[in-house]
């Protein structure tokens, strides 16, 4: 018997679009009742292309939501206390609802220490230990945005997570780590993988749901992914490739995201939802 069956796509671009209108719409509805308009500060460090070029994107679709965006560009030669400084500084500004801290910054700063210094509140981009452990334990805070992305994509496609076994190839701070928690919060049988796995094939065989966080263009084989399977790439490596061999994987997937379209705009649209949520809360307009 041939081969023809072919998985599902599941459209994060228009999953965002629909995120980002209805956010788009809360935020006209900040700026009317409280005379301010949700203010999302990014802060980069360096100029790392890829990281210029998310920057980019992130301001874009929120210029486009009507939410004002606040660049804060650093030398790559910034010390850690400097960061710290900036980061505290805008955790007290209050015309700043959100900060983000584009990750990756240089290997001699502490990045651990500089996402701390985001305030929780403001933390929208869900990458301190508080909002990682709330989001553990389904109390109040921010989710990691790709995390949150992966989890409202699953949600649409009405994937039943029960007992189902997940498994999670990276076990990143912002990413890999934080979507098992949420994997697990919703009863899945969850997994990690990672560099130090013995045998990656042999845990990718046993997933229902897949999701790929390493950044390695095609470390998953398409033929190890279990037939029926729900795929989730959100790899981001250069030159729009993801972490799943795709041409094959949605030969044997059942639902599959496609890179681009996939996770990436999820990943964005959460994180400008966030921020109105955090503008919303910080000016007396929604309980926390
Ligand atoms: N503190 C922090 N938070 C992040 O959330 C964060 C980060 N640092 N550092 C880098 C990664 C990467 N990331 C992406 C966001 C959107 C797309 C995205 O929208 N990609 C489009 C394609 C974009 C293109 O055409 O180049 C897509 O997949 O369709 C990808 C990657 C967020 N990150």
């Amino acid at each position: 018997m041939s081969q023809t069956q072919t998985a599902r796509l599941m459209d994060g671009a228009a999953l965002a679009r629909r995120i980002l209108e209805e956010t788009s719409g809360r935020a006209a509805e900040i700026a009317r009742r409280a005379g301010v308009t949700p203010c999302l500060a990014t802060v980069l460090v360096g100029e790392d292309p890829a990281s210029v070029t998310y920057v980019r994107m992130k301001r874009a679709r929120c210029a486009k939501a009507g939410i004002d965006s606040r660049l804060v560009r650093l030398p790559a030669t910034i010390t850690t206390a400097e960061l710290v400084a900036t980061l505290r500084s805008l955790s007290q500004d209050a015309a700043v609802h959100g900060i983000l801290l584009q990750h990756p910054v240089g290997s001699h700063i502490d990045e651990r220490e500089a996402f701390e210094a985001i305030a929780p509140e403001k933390d929208v981009d869900g990458v301190t230990m508080s909002s990682f452990g709330s989001m553990s334990f389904g109390r109040p805070g921010f989710a990691s945005c790709t995390p949150g992305g992966i989890m409202r994509l699953l949600d649409a496609y009405d994937v039943d997570l029960v007992g189902r076994r997940a498994v999670v190839v990276g076990r990143s701070a912002i990413l890999g780590k934080p979507v098992g928690m949420l994997l697990l919060a919703r009863d899945a049988t969850v997994t990690y993988c990672h560099s130090r796995t013995t045998d990656l094939a042999a845990a990718v065989r046993e997933a229902d749901v897949l999701v790929a966080a390493v950044g390695r263009p095609r470390l998953v084989r398409g033929e190890d992914v279990k037939p029926g399977a729900v795929v989730i790439d959100a790899g981001y490596n250069q030159g729009n490739v993801g972490d799943v061999d795709f041409d094959t994987a949605r030969t044997r997937a059942r639902l599959i995201t496609p890179v681009p379209g996939g996770v990436g705009p999820m990943t964005i649209a959460v994180l400008l939802e966030q921020t109105v949520d955090a503008a919303s809360v910080q000016l007396g307009l929604a309980g926390p």
